[in-house]
């Protein structure tokens, strides 16, 4: 059995564990990167989830507005976006591989890992599953989630389930999807394929969209996409699900219990996603987990295990790729830094959902501000007030600020709106440099543009 030696492993090749490879590489670290799958070098966002979902709502967008007359039509723009989408990813899978394989302080190993002790790990290489063992001072667990897959009878044996990973597989495109779960996935996977042409129905068990969300917002949402043709059940309680020749039907009981059935050619489950851990046999190192398989982690994302972090999706934090790239600088600053950012010090995050137009959102909701006993100054301001909208014939959406009444501080914004991924980054900054709420209202920004908005959403309080 081989044994090598390394300063630093780190278990999967997600945002933070790359950048990490990268940053102590040039600190002069021998750093071994394993990655189970040559599929996956770069992690889940580039090559399954953030990268080629957005490629998707681009062309699906395309799609939708060229307004393709047959089902052959619409499968075309489907095929030609699936083929822009793999070539899309294969390139950034190569660069990512690339960047560091190349670098001579790093070594990449096909392989998969898991824990023999707290100090040495185990990897059964890919190529011929002989096993290789590694010792390092500094282990890093960044392997991330995947879709978790509900206890529903006949789901295991339909032959028309898809996840977010396969569904972006697949060539043909459905005639009518149903998607189970109304979250992150369900809503953009919904929105992407309804604008290619699908017809789709979503099953949500909660009485409602976006609980997070301000209820004008979510209504507003709900309302677009229903103007888009998407269907909602809410309290729908998945029972069964069974293949016929050319359908598949979901059987679910609704909100007073009556039995209800509905037939489509794909069903997309997308219910949230489990941390993969079981396969690095975390016992072995006398690591802790959740209840839920997550890895428990402290403030400085340090497991139970001194030298042991976990960063990313898998230490059961907010699972975006931007959150995984701040636990890289969360353990940066632990290896080389004053080691004071923690997740104690992480505020104002924003988020976006991808559907059309996108949903983001900083800081609080007016409902929360409220709950939280804060006198609140309210502006809302509808989407299409914007003149570049206008241009981009994007009128649709609703902007809304909440602000401290006695302060004049930002406490929380959404913006459903075109660009509004792009324009949240800032308010999200004018919140991080505790600016009140007036530098927004008075700021020069450049015209036509979608940021101008701000001006005249914060005009109003
Ligand atoms: C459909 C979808 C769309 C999304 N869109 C967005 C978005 O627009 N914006 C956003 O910020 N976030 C988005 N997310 C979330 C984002 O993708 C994740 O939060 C992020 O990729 C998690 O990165 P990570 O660092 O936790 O690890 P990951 O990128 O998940 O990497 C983990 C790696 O570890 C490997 N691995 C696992 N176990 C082992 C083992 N035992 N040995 C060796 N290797 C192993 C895996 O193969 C994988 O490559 C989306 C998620 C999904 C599902
Ligand atoms: N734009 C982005 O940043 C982006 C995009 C996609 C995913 N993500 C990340 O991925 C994570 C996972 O996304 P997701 O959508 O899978 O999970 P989610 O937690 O966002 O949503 C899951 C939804 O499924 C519902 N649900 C659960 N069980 C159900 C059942 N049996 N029947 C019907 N509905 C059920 C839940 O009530 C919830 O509304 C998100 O939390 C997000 O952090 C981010």
């Amino acid at each position: 059995m081989t044994t090598e030696n390394f300063d630093t492993l780190i278990i999967g090749f997600g945002k933070g564990g790359k950048t990490l490879a990268g940053f102590l590489a040039k600190k002069g670290h021998k750093v071994a990167m394993v990655e189970r799958s040559q599929e996956m070098y770069g992690g889940t966002c580039i090559n399954i989830a953030c990268i080629p979902t957005k490629s998707l709502v681009l062309s699906a967008e395309h799609a939708a507005t060229h307004q393709p007359g047959t089902f052959e039509e619409k499968q075309m723009y489907y095929s030609n976006a699936i083929n822009e989408k793999t070539r899309l990813v294969t390139a950034l899978r190569k660069k990512n591989y690339d960047t560091l394989n190349t670098n001579p302080n790093v070594t990449v190993i096909d392989g998969l890992a898991s824990f023999v002790s707290p100090s040495e790990v185990e990897v059964t290489l890919s190529k011929n599953q002989k096993s290789l063992h590694i010792q390092a001072g500094n282990i890093i667990i960044d392997t991330g989630t995947e879709p978790y897959m509900p206890q529903i009878q006949g789901l295991e044996q339909s032959q028309r389930i898809y996840t977010s990973t396969t569904l972006m597989e697949k060539q043909r495109l459905p005639h009518h999807m149903i998607v189970i779960g109304g979250g992150y996935v369900g809503l953009e996977f919904a929105s992407i394929y309804r604008a290619f042409g699908s017809e789709i129905t979503i099953l949500e068990q909660r009485d409602t969209l976006l609980p997070a969300q301000d209820r004008d917002v979510a209504e507003a949402v709900m309302q677009t996409m229903q103007g888009q043709g998407i269907q909602f059940h809410f309290h729908a309680n998945v029972q069964r699900i069974h293949d016929e020749a050319e359908q598949t039907i979901v059987e679910y009981t609704n909100e007073s219990g009556q039995k209800q059935e509905i037939k489509g050619d794909a069903i997309l489950v997308a219910v949230g996603r489990a941390a993969v851990t079981t396969e690095l046999k975390l016992a072995e190192a006398g690591i802790a987990t959740n209840e839920r398989g997550f890895v428990k982690v402290d403030e400085h994302l340090r497991t139970n295990v001194p030298h042991i972090w976990a960063l990313g999706d898998v230490n059961s934090g907010p699972q975006f790729t931007y959150i995984s790239l701040d636990d890289f600088r969360i353990v940066r600053d632990q290896l080389y830094g004053d080691g004071k950012r923690s997740t104690l010090t992480r505020h104002h995050v924003p988020y976006s959902v991808f559907i059309t137009p996108p949903l983001s959102h900083v800081g609080l909701s007016e409902e929360e501000a409220k709950r939280q006993n804060y006198e609140i100054k309210v502006a809302k301001l509808p989407a299409g007030a914007n003149t570049r909208a206008q241009i981009m014939r994007e009128t649709t959406g609703l902007l809304k600020a909440i602000v401290d009444a006695h302060t004049n501080k930002i406490l929380g914004c959404t913006l459903y709106s075109a660009e509004s991924n792009e324009v949240i980054n800032t308010v999200a900054m004018a919140m991080h440099a505790d600016m009140d709420y007036q530098i927004l209202r008075d700021t020069i920004f450049t015209h036509p543009s979608v940021s101008e908005v701000l001006n005249d959403l914060f005009s109003l309080l």
